[in-house]
């Protein structure tokens, strides 16, 4: 008998995916990286990513591609050459700088996924955060919590909460879960509960000031 993938439609077009330019030591960050990949082709989802085929990128990249769905890869001019970064499968967008990157990753994105990485993962993840508590934008952010990677960043942040750096309500921000299909449902549901202090139209118009139009990341 045929079988047929099952294909679940999403309140999701594109989501951009954070994650580590190295593999990590474990089989299972790999395997997460890729069964990532094969949740957001079930949904029908193209991928935003930092581009490249280097590590844990390269692989969530390759199995959105294999997948059929479109891919676009955001690299800083000076990340483009292949030794630094590999071949990027899919669309490449050039950017001038790390900045402008994030700022085009954020808004070609509905929603937005960490797998474990370094400080650059963690680094775009908290900027994403950051944005959302300040209501710059209202787009979902999660991370899959393989193996428990993200133990410590998650009790670091219940601490922060404890000691009133970050307020309950923006501890919703971040969602988590121990695996794709799990946290790209929790995103699915998600209702952003924060408070905003920087109004969408306030953001719009620095946005304005500072990068070309195309840059406002916020809906
Ligand atoms: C010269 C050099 C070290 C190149 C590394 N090559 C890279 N190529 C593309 N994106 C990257 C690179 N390094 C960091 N990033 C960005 O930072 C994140 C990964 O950094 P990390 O490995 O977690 O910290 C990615 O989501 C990506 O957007």
């Amino acid at each position: 008998m045929e079988t047929h993938a099952e294909i679940r439609v999403s309140k999701f077009k594109r989501v951009c995916v954070f994650c580590g330019s190295s593999p990590g030591k474990k089989r299972s960050y790999q395997d997460a990286a890729i069964e990532l990949g094969n949740e957001l082709v079930s949904r029908n989802i193209d991928l935003v990513y930092g581009g490249g085929s280097i590590g844990l990128m390269g692989l969530v990249s390759q199995a959105v591609h294999d997948g059929g769905r479109h891919v676009i890869g955001v690299i800083p001019k000076t990340l483009m050459p292949r030794e630094l970064t590999g071949e990027t499968v899919g669309e490449v967008k050039a950017v001038a700088d790390m900045h402008q990157r994030k700022a085009e990753m954020a808004k070609h994105s509905d929603a937005f996924i960490a797998l474990p990485g370094g400080y650059g993962t963690l680094e775009e993840l908290l900027e994403v955060i950051t944005w959302a508590q300040l209501g710059i934008h209202d787009k979902p952010v999660g991370l899959v919590n393989v193996d428990g990677y993200f133990n410590s960043l998650l009790s670091f942040i219940d601490k922060a909460v404890e000691e009133g750096f970050i307020s309950p309500n923006a501890r919703h921000i971040i969602v988590s879960a121990p695996t794709s299909k799990e946290l790209v449902k929790k995103l699915e549901d998600y209702v952003p509960c924060h408070e905003s202090v920087a109004s969408k139209l306030s953001w719009q118009i620095e946005q304005q000031l500072t990068y070309p139009e195309e840059y406002d990341i916020s809906r």
